[in-house]
């Protein structure tokens, strides 16, 4: 708690600028009409411009993760404390107002990714303040902001709604049905998603908030969904997270640092989809209800069984440490396999060959009131460069044989590509959208 307090302080004093003082920057105000007069690139040279005026060092805080580059944030970053999923309906009807969307957001989390508001100063009263306000004084605290498009902005009833049809990758389409799935429209599907992660709630909340409010007139919102896991401060040792059935969950991931596996299993490279996607991915959301009062009468025996590994190291079934290989040729003296064969990692690894990056969060929504229980569970976010040889096969598998479906039920599902990262005065969606 005090190392990361600490760490608040030292960016703060060390920090660029403050969302405060950028406030004062009486020059960027009305970002929105600049950008229409003067197109992303100028805008951004602008602000960094007005930033160095007011003698700001550039260096980063040692809480922003880094905006620009080859790949989106919020990927192969280390996941924050919180996340603020949202998923958007278009209900602009013009390629140009799309375009500038995404122009004016780039811009916007440009600036809310070094802990900066967005829009101008509180100097005119006749009119409600750009930035909303709730994340004035805070930091940036780690926030990213990843965009990506799904399947219905190509194309939706049949229309091709913005001449981009022969741009829809083969991969992005709406995932087939699964055994078991109890999916509900408000909480699938999506032309936009913004996936904001932040190490403060308040943080990652009013990046999709600002970025919602920005979209007014050319987007709305279709579905939200608020995640956690524990805080970092709280996790002195930094182990592997925990899900909301007490499991280390993250243990067997794909490695973001491993650059060979990230490529081969993560990023779309140049073979694999259309140009415009290449070094971006594609982004599978499951909002998975967990049955947590039926899993809290359940034996702990049962429940090492169900995920094939032991609850407090995370090691396999019958093994020590928790990042050893799985043995899963092992039997035990009645002949049985010790990971039992319906066991959810052992079913998820298969064969070993599919793999995806999975960057999960909790959630806890209060009551379900059909029920009286705790409404909670995981918003599995999982990316991978070919959803149709990772994800689905795994899915497939999953939702007919693995025996955590005794304790959960999938209630949301969206398909998203995920945009390649952007270089200062390109915008994200530029290769898409021109
Ligand atoms: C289709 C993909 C997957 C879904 C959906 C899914 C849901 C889900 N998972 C857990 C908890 C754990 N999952 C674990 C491992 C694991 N899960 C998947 C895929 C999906 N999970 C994979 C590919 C793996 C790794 C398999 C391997 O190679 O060993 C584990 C074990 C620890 C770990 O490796 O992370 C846990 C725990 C929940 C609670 C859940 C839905 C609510
Ligand atoms: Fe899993």
């Amino acid at each position: 708690m005090a190392d990361y307090q600490s760490d608040k302080q030292t960016k703060r004093e060390g920090n660029a600028i403050s969302r405060r003082n950028l406030l004062k920057l009486a020059g960027v105000g009305g970002l929105g009409v600049i950008i229409g007069a003067t197109g992303a690139g100028s805008v951004l040279n602008l602000v960094e411009g007005e930033a160095k005026k007011m003698d700001a060092s550039p260096s980063l805080g040692n809480d922003i993760v880094p905006f620009y580059g080859k790949h989106q944030a919020g990927i192969a970053t280390e996941a924050q404390n919180h996340v603020y999923f949202a998923s958007l309906e278009v209900t602009a009807s013009s390629l140009d107002d799309l375009k500038s969307l995404f122009q004016e957001w780039t811009v916007a989390a440009s600036l809310m990714t070094q802990g900066q508001p967005v829009g101008e100063a509180l100097t005119n009263g006749y009119v409600p303040p750009k930035d909303t306000g709730e994340a004035e004084g805070l930091s940036a605290a780690n926030l990213t902001i990843t965009f990506g498009v799904g399947p219905s902005l190509f194309v939706k009833d049949g229309k091709d709604r913005f001449g981009l049809k022969s741009k829809q990758p083969k991969e992005l389409v709406d995932l087939p049905p699964f055994p078991l799935d109890a999916l509900k429209e408000e909480w699938t599907g999506g032309d936009i998603c913004i996936q904001a992660c932040a190490d403060d709630p308040q943080v990652a909340f009013h990046a999709a908030r600002n970025l919602l409010r920005i979209a007014r007139g050319k987007a709305i919102l279709h579905w939200a969904q608020a995640g956690f896991q524990r805080t970092k401060q709280a996790d002195a040792n930094k182990e592997t997270p925990r899900n909301l059935f007490g499991f280390k969950d993250g243990t067997a991931n794909i490695n973001v640092v491993d650059d060979k596996e990230m490529n081969k299993h993560v990023w779309v490279q140049g073979e694999d989809g259309p140009a415009w996607l290449t070094n971006g991915t594609y982004l599978i959301v499951r909002k998975i209800q967990m049955y947590i009062e039926v899993w809290d009468r359940t034996t702990l025996r049962e429940q090492e069984n169900t995920f094939g590994r032991h609850r407090a190291s995370g090691a396999p079934l019958g093994q020590e440490k928790e990042h050893e290989k799985m043995d899963l040729a092992r039997k035990n003296e009645q002949g049985d396999y010790v990971i039992p064969e319906d066991s959810h990692a052992r079913i998820a690894f298969g064969d070993g060959k599919q793999k995806i990056l999975r960057r999960p969060y909790s959630y806890a929504d209060g009551m379900d009131p059909k029920t009286g229980s705790l409404d909670a569970g995981l918003l599995f976010l999982s990316f991978q460069q070919s959803p149709s040889t990772s994800f689905i096969p795994m899915q497939e598998r999953l939702s007919r044989i693995d025996k955590l479906n005794e304790y959960t039920v999938h209630r949301g599902s969206a398909i998203f590509a995920i945009f390649p990262g952007i270089k200062k005065g390109e915008y994200i969606g530029q290769t898409l959208f021109g």
